[in-house]
């Protein structure tokens, strides 16, 4: 039996009452908090940073996985990870020196996670497997909630998962495999069938009226595939 992970992005929460949205769907059965960092540089779009992290962090037990869509990355490390997050992530694009960045945010105190955009190859991967926690495929372009999957996603989640399990095979510790983009109760199993154990959901899930059930639904279709 696989174990899966969903993850909310609060990027499609209301932030009028932010706290409250993030207990809603931990209650409502989430794994973990996803939190998107957009620095307008990076990506064209400005969102949160470590304060908000810092105010949420008493909120839940659940682990903060911060998606940090920025450039440069290194100096937001720290903040971060005194902010309280459990996972932090970042794009190759972002960082000029990827090893040096993945070895401070684990000497941060953190999870470590590599994100591959749509159009970026895999082959960042190739020597920094060790250093790795997590390996996140973006299935949209990075910067906004709200867009369509990326079938072609599917294909590099099945590169990654081929990778992950060779790892795993050679060295006894397993990566967790996440997706990020337009995942949906309608789409999640074929996604999970790809390889994917940690999902991203932000429209889909605070765009429901009722977060619970389409958690619910998420874990009935993820059943299928386990
Ligand atoms: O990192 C990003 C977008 O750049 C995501 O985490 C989105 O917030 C996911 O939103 P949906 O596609 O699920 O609505
Ligand atoms: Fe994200």
């Amino acid at each position: 039996m696989r174990t899966f992970r969903i993850a909310p992005s609060i990027l499609s929460a209301n932030f009028a009452c932010l706290g409250q949205e993030v207990t809603d769907v931990i209650a409502a059965g989430a794994d973990i908090i996803h939190f998107d960092v957009m620095d307008n540089h990076y990506v064209p779009n400005l969102t949160i940073g470590p304060l908000v992290c810092e105010a949420i962090r008493p909120l839940t037990q659940a682990p903060i996985d911060v998606h940090l869509m920025v450039k440069p990355v290194d100096s937001l490390v720290p903040m971060f990870a005194k902010a309280g997050a459990n996972l932090i992530t970042f794009h190759p694009e972002g960082s000029e020196h990827v090893d040096r960045t993945l070895a401070l945010i684990r000497d941060c105190g953190c999870k470590a996670g590599l994100v591959f955009n749509p159009a970026t190859p895999l082959h960042h991967l190739d020597h920094v497997m060790d250093k790795l926690d997590m390996i996140l495929i973006m299935s949209v372009n990075p910067g906004f909630g709200g867009q369509s999957f990326i079938p072609q996603a599917l294909n590099k989640l099945r590169e990654a998962r081929r990778r992950i399990d060779a790892y795993r095979e050679a060295t006894g510790r397993d990566i967790w495999l996440e997706v990020d983009g337009g995942v949906k109760v309608d789409n999640i199993a074929e996604i999970a069938a790809a390889g994917a154990d940690t999902f991203v959901a932000g429209s889909a899930i605070y765009g429901a009226d009722d977060y619970a059930a389409t958690i619910a639904a998420m874990r009935a279709e993820l059943a299928k595939v386990a």
